[in-house]
């Protein structure tokens, strides 16, 4: 249950932060926080990562709501008692829907974190998007950590 909560707190930050960009920047308005290291610049997205898929917005609804529906069921089947693959799962849950929601009301996707840190190059994007990463990073953690546990357990 607890999980929820994650996954609402995230959709509603990032619902917030989404909707102070769109109230108070003009699209393509970029504000400096750290100098060549982090900026926040308003932009949209119909796409998805790197901007692929633009405009196929069936496409989204549809991977998303298969998404959701994973997590869920992994959520209620499989990740009981396992705070770690609980957590990745409500971080890409929050993120999931984050985005959903802009995609089904705003028909794109609202985008404000702009770093310079990964690469030059790297998209702009948002705290859904940075919810959903953290979430894939920890489920690998959590996957490697299961791999690791079965191996010991064949050898003992
Ligand atoms: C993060 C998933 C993208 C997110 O997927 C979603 O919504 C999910 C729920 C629905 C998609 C239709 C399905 C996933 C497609 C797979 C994908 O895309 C490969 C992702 C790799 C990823 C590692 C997990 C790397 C990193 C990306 C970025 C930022 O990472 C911090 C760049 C974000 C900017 O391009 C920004 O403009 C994107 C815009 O906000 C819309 N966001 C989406 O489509």
């Amino acid at each position: 249950m607890i999980y929820y909560l994650i996954a609402l707190f995230i959709i509603a930050l990032d619902q917030l932060t989404k909707w102070l960009i769109v109230k108070n920047m003009e699209e393509g308005e970029s504000i400096t926080v750290i100098e060549n290291l982090f900026y926040i610049t308003s932009h949209r997205n119909q796409g998805a990562a790197w901007g692929i898929l633009q405009g196929k917005m069936w496409f989204f609804y549809i991977i998303t709501i298969i998404v959701i529906i994973g997590i869920v069921y992994y959520l209620q089947k499989h990740a009981k008692g396992i705070p770690l693959f609980s957590v990745s799962l409500a971080f890409m849950l929050g993120g999931a829907i984050g985005n959903f929601i802009d995609r089904l009301f705003r028909k794109e996707v609202v985008d404000f974190l702009n770093t310079y840190i990964f690469s030059y190059d790297f998209p702009i994007f948002n705290i859904a998007d940075a919810a959903l990463s953290i979430g894939v990073v920890l489920l690998i953690i959590y996957m490697i950590q299961e791999e690791r546990k079965e191996k010991k357990e064949k050898l003992d």
